[in-house]
């Protein structure tokens, strides 16, 4: 027997560059991926500039029947739609998720999910309250290789996990191509690596270290860091962080930098940003971490450590299917929570993105790094 999709009704909010990749992915046929359980429409979006601004966003999008707003307030108070996607810079996510979902919308929130954990906690609590569903857009979680990965090391093939390492990093002409605006590096839209890239070398730390174990093993890591300054506005231009984890002290090495990059030049091979170390041997992941779609496993001389003729050393490559560009696949998740009345997702819960935040403060904290008092604060957007 075979039933209707469920249907996910999306309200944009705001129209930048990612909010056009997010919404070209959710147009995506579904059945390009195989997923005949849900669909999305987009029924609205809206801009902070005007409603021509939107109008322009939706057509660029072939959206004709959607409506366009200029203002989010506006938006969040449509009755054809579910759930808002928020698409503004750091800054803003805090004061738009709290208004989308004051207004009684489900939410998935652009990373960083807030500029710190009291944000992020302040969130959940709302939702939770309220009986909405929340996520950060922690897209790459979503991607049948992220799947994959965990599943090989939670059935203990690479042995012990030891260490992970990741980098997210790019080469950037920093003065010339960001100057003091750009939400890269402005100060006023909470910029800076570690807030908009160093929060994917968490996330694979995380993933490996913290989520799949199980809940009475799991714990806040330490944390030792260091922070260097763009000296123009002041945000990190370059943070690296030491982890380490409950229950057994394994070591997250997460690092993060605007002036070198994890993939140097396509034309030659470079260093993989993913490492996992156990002690039967290593799974490696190709760049972009963020989506990612090829991982190496490279057993360890099985003499000594016995390792299984099993584990043999193979490249595995995955494809984003139907075009896109790997952002439906966390749109999905939403609409799967949705239609079941979860209100978090298993494979990125909103505690999780509060425990990563808590080790961003930290690292902040160490670096003497600190925004603005007004969207620090628990009261921004009120
Ligand atoms: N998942 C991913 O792969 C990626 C995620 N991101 C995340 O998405 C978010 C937005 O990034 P991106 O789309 O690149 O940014 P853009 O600068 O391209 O767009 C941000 C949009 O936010 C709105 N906005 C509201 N208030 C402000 C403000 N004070 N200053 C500037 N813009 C404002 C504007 O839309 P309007 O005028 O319509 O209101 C603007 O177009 C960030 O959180 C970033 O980390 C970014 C890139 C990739
Ligand atoms: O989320 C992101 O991923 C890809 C990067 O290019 C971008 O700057 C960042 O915001």
């Amino acid at each position: 027997m075979t039933s209707e999709p469920f249907t996910l009704r999306w309200g944009i909010l705001a129209t930048g560059g990612i909010a056009k990749t997010f919404t070209k992915d959710l147009l995506v046929d579904p059945a390009t991926r195989s997923a005949t359980d849900i669909r999305h429409e987009v029924v609205a979006a809206a801009s902070s500039t005007s409603a021509s601004h939107a109008q322009d966003f939706l057509t660029f999008l072939n959206l004709p029947t959607a409506k366009a707003y200029g203002s989010y307030a506006a938006l969040v108070s449509d009755p054809n739609v579910d759930i808002i996607y928020i698409a503004t810079p750091h800054s803003h996510h805090y004061a738009n998720a709290r208004l989308a979902l004051v207004a009684n919308k489900h939410v998935l929130v652009e990373k960083p999910i807030t500029v710190n954990a009291a944000q992020a906690q302040i969130l959940h609590d709302i939702a939770r309250e309220k009986g909405l569903f929340l996520m950060e857009a922690v897209w790459t979680r979503f991607f049948p290789l992220a799947t994959e990965v965990c599943k090989i090391v939670e059935e203990g093939r690479l042995g012990e996990v030891k260490r992970v390492w990741a980098d997210l990093s790019f080469w950037n002409d920093v003065e010339r191509e960001f100057g003091v605006g750009h939400r890269m590096v402005n100060m006023d839209l909470a910029g800076g690596a570690l807030l908009d890239l160093g929060v994917y070398s968490l996330t694979w730390v995380f993933q490996i270290l913290y989520h799949i174990l199980p809940a009475a093993q799991k714990g806040n890591p330490s944390v030792a860091s260091s922070i260097t300054k763009y000296k123009a506005t002041g945000c990190d231009e370059m943070t690296s962080m030491i982890l380490t984890f409950p229950p057994d002290g394994a070591h997250g090495i997460a690092t993060t930098n605007i002036r070198v990059a994890t993939d140097v030049n396509p034309e030659h091979p470079s260093p993989a940003p993913i490492r996992i170390q156990g002690t039967l041997g290593d799974l490696t992941i190709a760049a972009p971490c963020y989506r990612p779609t090829s991982y190496t496993l490279i057993p360890a001389s099985s003499a000594s450590r016995g390792t299984p003729a099993s584990f043999s050393y193979q490249t595995v490559e995955h494809e984003v299917p139907g075009g896109g560009h790997g952002m439906f696949w966390e749109a999905d998740e939403c609409a799967r929570c949705i239609r079941d009345g979860k209100l978090e997702s298993e494979v990125m819960p909103v505690e999780e993105s509060v425990a990563v935040m808590r080790v961003m403060d930290e690292v902040r904290k160490q670096g003497e790094l600190v925004y603005s008092t007004a969207f620090e604060s628990v009261e921004w957007g009120e």
